[in-house]
Order: structure tokens, then sequence, then C-alpha cells
């Protein structure tokens, strides 16, 4: 299955081999004066099993760009294009409060049309994977912000998304159980073939999970640069080739910053 999300641009580019597809890709919010240009023709292929961060300043379009892939939201111009099914995630992890562990897994399996008992065993199989097993009855008020957001990366697996669409996941969460779920998430990445698409703020952690790291200009988001990351899996946050990486990256947006003044 393919969704195709297109602004006036009629003209969409397939690439063999693509998960997702940004042609041309403007978003302007509002109209006239007011307008805000968030987005202004990225064109972008992140292949099929590749684990892609996007970073840039506040306000670049990260959160824009993730929404325009979901379909949450389409483009003004320009076109989008998903191979196969896209699953978002946000830095809070949006659970029902009122719904035990297994019963917020078990409402993405429902909602998919699965059977009562086949959800309830494979909300268990996706738990068990990211480690919660024995948390399946607790409410979310229950657990550690990184025990949440482990459900939430269950909850995105059980819409059985080829495409994992991340927004800052890890922000709120102290170092250590981020260095954690760094861990467990490239594990679930590599073992499912999944694409991830992750935007941070963090330049270390992009540098730390990416294949290819996208850097976005500001005012409006363009593609300013790009890095190829060769850093030998698995990485440490701490290794010197990943704190060098981050290093170059974190020039890059400094450039920018000075650039519009901020
Ligand atoms: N619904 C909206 N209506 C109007 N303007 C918006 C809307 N959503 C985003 N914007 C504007 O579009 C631009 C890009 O916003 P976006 O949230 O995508 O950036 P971001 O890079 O994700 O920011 P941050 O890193 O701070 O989360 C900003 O100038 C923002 O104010």
């Amino acid at each position: 299955m393919s969704i195709l999300a297109s602004g006036s641009r009629a003209a969409v580019v397939e690439h063999a081999g693509a998960a997702v597809t940004l042609d041309h890709v403007s978003k302007t919010y509002g109209h006239g004066k007011t307008a805000v240009q968030a987005l202004d023709r990225v064109t972008l292929d992140v292949t099929k099993g590749e684990f892609l961060c996007l970073v840039g300043a506040s306000g670049c379009g990260k959160s824009t760009l993730l929404n325009l892939i979901s379909g949450l939201d389409k483009p003004t111009d320009g076109s989008v294009r998903v191979q196969g099914r896209a699953a978002l995630m946000f830095q809070e992890s949006a659970l029902f409060p009122w719904l035990t562990v297994a019963a917020n897994v078990e409402l993405a399996l429902k909602l998919r049309g699965v059977g009562r008992r086949e959800r309830k065993q494979r909300a268990r199989e996706l738990l068990a994977a990211v480690h919660l097993d024995a948390f399946v009855g607790k409410r979310p008020h229950e657990l550690s912000g990184g025990m949440r957001q482990r459900v939430a990366i269950a909850r995105a697996f059980a819409q059985d998304a080829d495409v994992l669409l991340m927004d800052e996941p890890f922000g709120a969460l102290d170092a250590m159980t981020r260095d954690v779920l760094h861990g467990e998430l490239e594990r679930l990445w590599r073992e499912r073939g999944l694409t991830v698409i992750f935007v941070t703020h963090n330049v270390r952690e992009a540098a730390r999970l990416a294949d290819r790291v996208v850097v976005l200009s500001s005012r409006p988001g363009k593609i300013l640069t790009t890095f190829d990351v060769n850093i030998t899996r698995p990485r440490r946050i701490e290794s010197p080739e990943v704190s060098t990486l981050a290093s170059e990256i974190t020039d890059v947006l400094k450039g920018e910053v000075r650039r519009h003044g901020r």
C-alpha cells in the first residue's frame, strides 16, 4: 500500500527501494501577511530500512515534515509518498491514563481490526519485546517516563508500521534512560527491518543512532546538508567517533543560528 499526500504540484517521482519520497515539498501555514512558510521545496528519499535523523534549529519545520509524512497534514505544494504504513510517536507518550499498559497497546490493534484473542497475545508479545512483561496490568501513572515511552514504542509497533516517525521521543528522559532506549530502539529497528525517521535537537543522539543525518535550515525549512554516518554499530554515545561527528553537526547548526542572528 502507498499513501500519497500531494499539494498542487502533480508530479510524483517514486524511487525503487524508497520507503518515503518527498518531492519538492513546501508547507505554508495561514495566508497573506500572517502566512508562515515552514518548509520550502524539500526533496528527500528515505531508503527502506534506513535510520534517518532530522536535526535543525527550533522552528525549522521538523515536526511539520513528520506530520506531512504521517498524513496528518498535507503539503501546500509538492508530494509525499510513503510505502506501507507510517506510525507517529511523540515526546510525550500520549497513553490513555485510564487504560492499563496492555489495553493501551491492544487498542491500537483493535483499531486495525485485530480480533480480541489475537490482540491480547500480540500486545503481550510487543510489550515483552520492550521488556515490560511484568507491567502489563499497570496504569501509565505507575510507570517511569522511560517505561511510558517503551509502551509508546510497543503501541507504534502494534500499528504494524513500516515507517516509524519519532518526534523527539526521548527528549524528556534522563541521559541514562535515553542511553538504554537508544540500544533498544536500535535492536528493534534491526530485527524488524523498519525505516525510522527520528527528529531530535540532540546532535549526539543523532550521531549515535543515524545512518544519515539531515540538517534543516530555518525560515523556511530547507535541507542545508546531510551527513552519511559510517561509524560501526553498536555505537556508544560517548565514543570519540560519535563526539567528532556531533561537533561537525553542531558547527553547521551554529553557522545557521548565526545567519539568523539568534
Ligand atoms: N499549525 C500551525 N499554524 C501556524 N504556524 C505553524 C503551525 N505549526 C507550525 N507552525 C510554524 O511553522 C514553523 C515550523 O514549525 P515546526 O513545529 O514544524 O518546527 P520544529 O523544527 O519542529 O520546531 P521545534 O524544534 O521547536 O519543535 C514554525 O515557524 C512554527 O511557528
